[in-house]
């Protein structure tokens, strides 16, 4: 069902005040062949009501006949801006970018934030967008949980499908996605509320059994037969199960690009406004997935990339896996026990009463 202007309006200014754009401030919206026309003309009404010189970057689509999946999140690493000097300038020049087009694990993406600039993605539908409006507890709860990836070694990750994999850690920093970008130089996503990081590069060991109802995505499909992935030295060398293992053998392969099977982000969600069983409502192709990313409990883990975390792996194939019911452990603490998140605050207090280092505000 569709919102108000109004209320899309109100949501914008939510996420911008705790952005905290100033008045006077540049606005660029990066926006594509796909950008939601509601959520651009909101977009910019927010941003201009606010006080801030707003201009538009309108981009041509690119890599469509390169994917399988029409999905935004599906083909990665070359965007409109690839080779686009005078594109890139422009969003550089701005204080905030507003990017309803999707460069997200983009090497330009990393370039336009070295400078300062703010990137806030935005391209889920705009009743999506209106219900998971992000808040600053959203903000408050993914921070400590990233203080307990940020103090942890290894994740171990069970569950009474059969999942048990171990992943080192340390290498790579957590990534906090809570919706806005209230610091210079930060990239976040509107809708999330999740915390992620790298397994360090090749350790990660184990099987993962995707049960009944776990998600696939950019397929946007709820398992139904049990698929077993087994993981030796950061890379999943097997894939085994019925017809939807088939389809995902198939699509991972047609990428032809070994990297497609590193072990990429792992984390968990922590959203208790975004809903595991929204996929069942929605067309697949009238949005990317982000409750699925987003849902509290989820052990959100994924293939491909890692220069989104400061790695060198590049591959334009990105498979994200929600999943339900399983236990994350780091080091010898369980946040996630069964699908249910532990009391993050609390264990990040007991950690700090336990001397442990590495915690961080
Ligand atoms: O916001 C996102 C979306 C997809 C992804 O893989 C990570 N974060």
């Amino acid at each position: 069902m569709s919102v108000s202007d109004i209320d899309l309006i109100q949501a914008w200014r939510q996420v911008l005040t705790l952005s905290k754009l100033e008045a006077g401030q540049t606005v660029t919206v990066l926006t594509g062949a796909d950008t939601h026309p509601q959520t651009l003309r909101c977009a910019i009404a927010a941003a201009s009501d606010m006080g801030a010189r707003v201009n538009r970057l309108d981009l041509p689509p690119v890599n469509a006949e390169k994917s399988l999946s029409r999905d935004s999140l599906a083909y990665l690493g070359t965007t409109p801006l690839t080779g686009n000097p005078a594109a890139i300038a422009a969003l550089k020049a701005s204080d905030l970018v507003l990017d309803l087009m999707t460069l997200l694990f983009s090497p330009e993406q990393h370039e336009i934030l070295s400078g300062g600039t703010k990137i806030l993605m935005a391209v889920e539908p705009p009743e999506v967008l209106c219900r998971l409006v992000p808040t600053d507890g959203d903000r408050a709860r993914v921070t400590a949980a990233s203080a307990l990836i940020e103090a942890a070694r290894t994740m171990h990750i069970t569950s009474q499908a059969g999942t048990d994999l171990r992943c080192a850690l340390g290498e790579f920093p957590a990534i906090r996605e809570y919706g806005f970008v209230d610091q210079p130089g930060r990239w976040d996503h509107w809708p999330s509320g999740f915390v992620l990081t790298w397994p360090n590069e090749g350790q990660s060991q184990g099987v993962v059994v995707l049960d009944r109802g776990d998600i696939l995505l950019p397929l946007k499909e709820y398992v139904d037969d049990p698929i077993r992935l087994s993981i030796a030295n950061g890379y999943v060398h097997a894939i085994e199960g019925g017809l939807q293992a088939d389809i995902l053998r198939e699509y991972m392969a047609s990428y032809e690009d070994p990297e497609a099977y590193a072990v990429s982000h792992i984390g968990w969600g922590l959203q208790p406004r975004a809903h595991w069983s929204m996929l069942a409502h929605y067309d697949k192709e009238s949005h990317i997935g982000m409750d699925a990313r987003a849902f509290e409990g989820n052990f959100l883990w994924s293939m491909g990339p890692n220069n989104e975390a400061g790695g060198s792996r590049t591959t334009a194939c990105h498979i994200d896996i929600p999943m339900r019911h399983c236990t994350v452990t780091l080091d010898d603490t369980p946040t996630v026990i069964d699908g249910v998140v532990q009391d993050t605050e609390g264990l990040a207090r007991a950690r700090r009463q336990a001397g442990l280092e590495g915690i961080v505000a």
